[in-house]
């Protein structure tokens, strides 16, 4: 293991694995003992995880990083940052290709395309309401996208087959940056400039969209997401608000 202990971005801290489990389980391990948001990046995962108990399949040279932070608060607002994450994962990306090709996918996916470049799975523990910690877990096929993935509506793409080959530390270093900029607009100015920026890159904005849970579908017009980063979905029954669902075109 190397640790980076200089400030980066300043206030942040870096861990660069060579092997780990995962790095959202590597970020509740540290959790208790955390003294600054850290990054931990990992070359390779061994069981790396994805969002509703699916596993993620990090190749080689793509990113696997999560920011683990004691944000403090409640933690639905602590889990806004799913948000910002999107939103700094795009402005990455659009160093590396035009960002008229990239969107975001509520929750948090980016698409390249229509195909899955890049998925965010936010982990949280906390007591009453609270948030004790948070983890943000980052994987950007940067080099290669698994072929073996059930998800076929949106097939996962990787950024190498459609824009330059981009190192993951390299990435990492950009997507650092622009998550610390968030991070500075919700502490300055709160939920809705994020709410914004995210709605002007989303995909399938008004358009009719479904919105799958394991307890059945919602069709409607994607109306908006609300101050506590619902789905609003304008339906035949009238406007429904999702809290966690996954959503097909
Ligand atoms: O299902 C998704 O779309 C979310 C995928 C998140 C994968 C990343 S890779 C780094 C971090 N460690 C994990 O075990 N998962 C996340």
């Amino acid at each position: 293991m190397s640790a980076d202990d200089a400030p980066w971005p300043e206030g942040y801290r870096r861990i660069v694995l060579d092997t780990v489990d995962s790095t959202n389980a590597e970020a509740a391990r540290l959790a208790p003992d955390l003294e600054r948001p850290t990054w931990i990046m990992a070359k390779r995962q061994t069981a790396a995880r994805g969002r509703r108990g699916r596993s993620w399949d990090t190749g080689e040279g793509n990113l696997a990083a999560t920011l683990v932070m004691r944000p403090g608060g409640v933690a639905h607002w602590a889990a806004l940052r799913t948000f910002l994450a999107a939103n700094a994962l795009f402005e990455a990306l659009a160093l590396y290709v035009d960002r008229t090709r990239l969107s975001v996918k509520w929750p948090n996916d980016v698409l390249l395309d229509n195909g899955k470049v890049a998925g965010i799975l936010l982990e949280s523990a906390g007591t009453a309401g609270q948030v004790d910690w948070l983890a943000i877990g980052f994987g950007v096929n940067l080099k290669s996208a698994p072929w073996n993935v059930r998800d076929a509506a949106f097939p996962p793409v990787a950024l190498a087959d459609l824009g330059p080959e981009v190192e993951p530390e390299a990435f990492l270093d950009r997507l650092a940056d622009f998550y610390a900029t968030e991070e500075g607009i919700l502490e300055r100015l709160g939920f809705e400039p994020i709410r914004e920026s995210w709605l002007k890159r989303a995909a399938r904005l008004g358009e009719v969209i479904t919105a799958r849970t394991g307890s059945g579908e919602t069709v409607g017009r994607f109306e908006t997401i609300d101050e506590h980063g619902q789905l609003i979905l304008d339906t035949a029954e009238g406007r429904r608000a999702i809290a966690a669902a996954d959503v097909f075109f």
